[in-house]
């Protein structure tokens, strides 16, 4: 049997790809960026994570913050159980991953998520609301890094669930190329939506 390696062999602590590298800079606010306070609403009225149309969605509603930031909140409902009574995991995951989505406005590009790691610090009751907050932490070349939180109770309640990223800038055709085709021909018959998606329209 070929020996352990020595716990001297690997780094205390990997780098994740989700942390910014030394050559990472904070990135301006956009010019176009929503003032601060402005409701970001739903890019999509469909989507799980923020999507009034959406009978179980999150329904999550963020708030620009004055620099690089961003605000929301989600109330867990019982179609959102893992355990009884309790938050499923993956669903906190999708609400930190729509929060940091929405710093895609205060950058105005389009990005996906690359990667998202999430700790889970304590159990989330059904009926809690968690106040999330999202900011961005770096960017370099198309990766932009960011990193959450979700505290119960209160904006300043203890943390919950705390999440780091690393989004990747992508064109809009990432969106009409790779969706299903009856779901891209409704949002295309969408004047209103094309036109919110059209002031993303930039060369990542
Ligand atoms: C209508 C309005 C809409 C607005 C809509 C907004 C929606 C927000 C919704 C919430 C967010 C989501 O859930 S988004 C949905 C979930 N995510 C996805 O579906 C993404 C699926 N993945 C992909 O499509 C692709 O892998 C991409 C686009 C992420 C990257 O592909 P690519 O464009 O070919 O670029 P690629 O060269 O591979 O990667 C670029 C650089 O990033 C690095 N990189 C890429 N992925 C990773 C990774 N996981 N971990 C580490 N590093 C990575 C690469 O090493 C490279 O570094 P270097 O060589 O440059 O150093």
């Amino acid at each position: 049997m070929p020996a352990a390696p020595s716990e001297s062999a690997a780094p205390a602590h990997p780098a994740s790809p989700a942390t910014p590298p030394p050559e990472a800079v904070l990135p301006p606010r956009a010019p176009e960026a929503p003032a601060p306070g402005t409701r970001l609403g739903s890019h999509y009225e469909h989507c799980f994570g923020c999507g009034p149309q959406h009978p179980a969605g999150l329904r999550i509603d963020a708030v620009a913050g004055t620099g690089l930031d961003v605000t929301a909140e989600f109330t867990v409902r019982p179609e959102h159980q893992g355990g009884p009574g309790l938050a499923h995991g993956g669903l906190l995951t999708t609400a930190m991953d729509e929060t940091l989505g929405t710093l895609n406005w205060l950058l105005h590009v389009p990005a996906v998520t690359g990667r998202l790691e999430t700790d889970f610090l304590s159990p989330v009751p059904v009926g809690s609301t968690l106040h999330l907050r999202a900011w961005i932490t770096g960017a370099h070349g198309r990766k932009i890094y960011s990193a959450a939180e979700a505290r119960i109770g209160g904006p300043a309640g203890p943390v919950a669930v705390r999440a780091r990223a690393l989004f990747i800038q992508v064109k809009l055709e990432h969106f009409t190329k790779h969706g299903r085709p009856e779901d891209i021909e409704k949002v295309l018959d969408d004047p209103d939506l094309m036109q919110r998606a059209r002031t993303f329209e930039v060369n990542p």
